[in-house]
C-alpha cells in the first residue's frame, strides 16, 4: 500500500467510516479491496459516510466532469486525501482517452465509430465549450484562467465515467474506497445507500480474499470502453455486443444471452452471419500485423479482447452447428 493509500483509509476512519478491508493488488497488479477480517454473509465490509462523497449530476460523464475536475484543482478540498489517490493519465483508460494509435487494433467499424465519434468527440466538444449550456459547471468556471489539454480532460472525464456510482437518484457518485472497488461479474456483495454508503457481504468472506461487486452484465466490447478491461471469468466467453444478432448502433436495445431458436433457415441465417463477421475480424487483424508495444497494457488489453472475441465467435458457430446438425438427424445437415 502506499502512503497516500494509507493516508486515504486513516483519514476515512477518521471521518466516520468503518473499513473491514484494506488496499492491495493482484498479480497482475491491479489494485482492489481486500477484507482484513473474516466477513459473514449480510454484514457490513465498508461503511462511508455521505459527507465524504462526491455527487455530480447523473448527465453524460463529459458534461458531470468539471466538478470532478474543480476538486481536483482545489488545493483546499475537502476530499484532498481521496483526490490524492486517484489514479493518474497512465492508471485509468476508457474510450474517452483511448490512445489514438490504438483506435484501429479493436478491428471491428462499430467499435471504432463509437470510440471515435461518440466517446472521443464528446470529450472533445465539452473540452472546447460546446456543450457549456448543458454543463452545471464549466470547464473554465472549474478551473479558473488556467489551461486544460485535450489529454488531461480525457483522464478527467475517464476517472468520472469509470469509478463513479448510481446509487442516488439522479446523481452519480464518487464514494472514497468503494470506487477501489473491482468487477467480477459473479459476485452477490451488495450495495446500500441511506445514511452511509454501505457494501454488504452476499457470502461469507475469509480474510484476506478480494472484494467485488458486479459492475453490471456487460460484454467485453462494453467493458473494454468503459473500464479498460475485459472479463477473464465467464468460459466461454460471451459475444461481443456489436457481434450480437440484435446490435444496432448508438440504440440500447438489450441484447439477450438465450441461445437463438428457430426453425433450420434462421439458424443458418444466424450461422452465416458469424462466420462473416470471423472471415472478416481475422482478415482486418492479419491487415493490421502485430500490436506496437507502445502502450503495453492497451497492446495486452486488445490480445485478450481479440482472443476473447474470437472465441466467443468460434463457440457460438459450433453451437449452432451442432444444434442444426441435431435438427437433420444423421443425415448430416448442410452447414
Ligand atoms: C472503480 S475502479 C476500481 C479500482 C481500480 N482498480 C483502482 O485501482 O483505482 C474501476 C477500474 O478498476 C479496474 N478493474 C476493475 N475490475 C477489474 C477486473 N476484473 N479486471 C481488471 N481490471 C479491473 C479497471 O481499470 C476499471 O476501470
Amino acid at each position: 500500500m502506499t502512503k497516500d493509500e494509507q493516508a486515504l483509509l486513516d483519514w476515512v476512519i477518521a471521518e466516520g467510516g468503518e473499513l473491514r478491508v484494506t488496499i492491495s493488488r493482484d498479480e497482475a497488479g491491479v489494485r482492489g479491496l481486500y477484507t482484513t477480517q473474516p466477513v459473514k454473509k449480510g454484514e457490513v465490509i465498508v461503511s462511508i459516510p455521505q459527507h465524504i462523497v462526491l455527487s455530480v449530476k447523473n448527465v453524460a460523464a463529459a458534461e458531470a466532469s468539471p466538478q470532478l475536475l474543480k476538486e481536483i484543482h482545489s488545493p483546499c478540498s475537502r476530499l484532498r486525501p481521496y483526490l490524492d489517490t486517484l489514479p493518474g493519465p497512465d492508471g485509468v483508460l476508457t474510450a474517452y482517452n483511448w490512445p489514438e494509435e490504438y483506435i484501429k487494433y479493436l478491428a471491428d467499424p462499430a467499435m471504432e465509430e463509437q470510440l471515435k465519434n461518440s466517446f472521443k468527440l464528446h470529450a472533445r466538444n465539452t473540452w472546447l465549450g460546446h456543450n457549456d449550456d448543458e454543463m452545471e459547471v464549466t470547464i473554465p468556471e472549474a478551473i479558473g484562467r488556467k489551461n486544460i489539454t485535450l489529454k488531461e480532460w480525457e483522464h478527467v472525464v475517464s476517472l468520472l465515467s469509470s469509478r463513479t456510482f448510481s446509487i442516488r437518484k439522479g446523481a452519480l457518485s464518487l464514494v472514497p474506497v468503494l470506487d477501489l472497488v473491482n468487477h467480477d461479474v459473479r459476485d452477490i456483495n451488495q450495495l446500500g445507500n441511506s445514511s452511509t454508503v454501505d457494501l454488504v457481504a452476499g457470502k461469507d468472506l475469509a480474510a484476506g480474499e478480494q472484494v467485488t461487486i458486479t459492475y453490471g452484465s456487460m460484454r467485453n466490447d462494453e467493458l473494454l470502453m468503459y473500464y479498460g478491461f475485459v472479463d477473464t471469468v465467464t468460459e466461454p466467453p460471451r459475444l461481443f455486443s456489436v457481434d450480437h444478432r440484435d446490435f444496432k448502433l448508438y440504440e440500447a436495445n438489450p441484447l439477450s444471452d438465450s441461445p437463438l431458436e428457430g426453425p433450420p433457415e434462421v439458424l443458418r441465417t444466424e450461422l452465416a452471419r458469424l462466420r462473416g463477421i470471423l472471415t472478416a475480424f481475422e482478415a482486418r487483424l492479419d491487415g493490421l500485423g502485430p500490436i506496437p508495444d507502445t502502450q503495453p497494457y492497451v497492446a495486452s488489453l486488445l490480445r485478450d479482447a481479440h482472443d476473447r472475441r474470437r472465441r466467443a465467435l468460434h463457440a457460438e458457430i459450433g453451437r449452432l452447428e451442432q444444434q442444426l446438425q441435431g435438427a437433420s438427424g444423421s443425415g448430416g445437415e448442410e452447414l
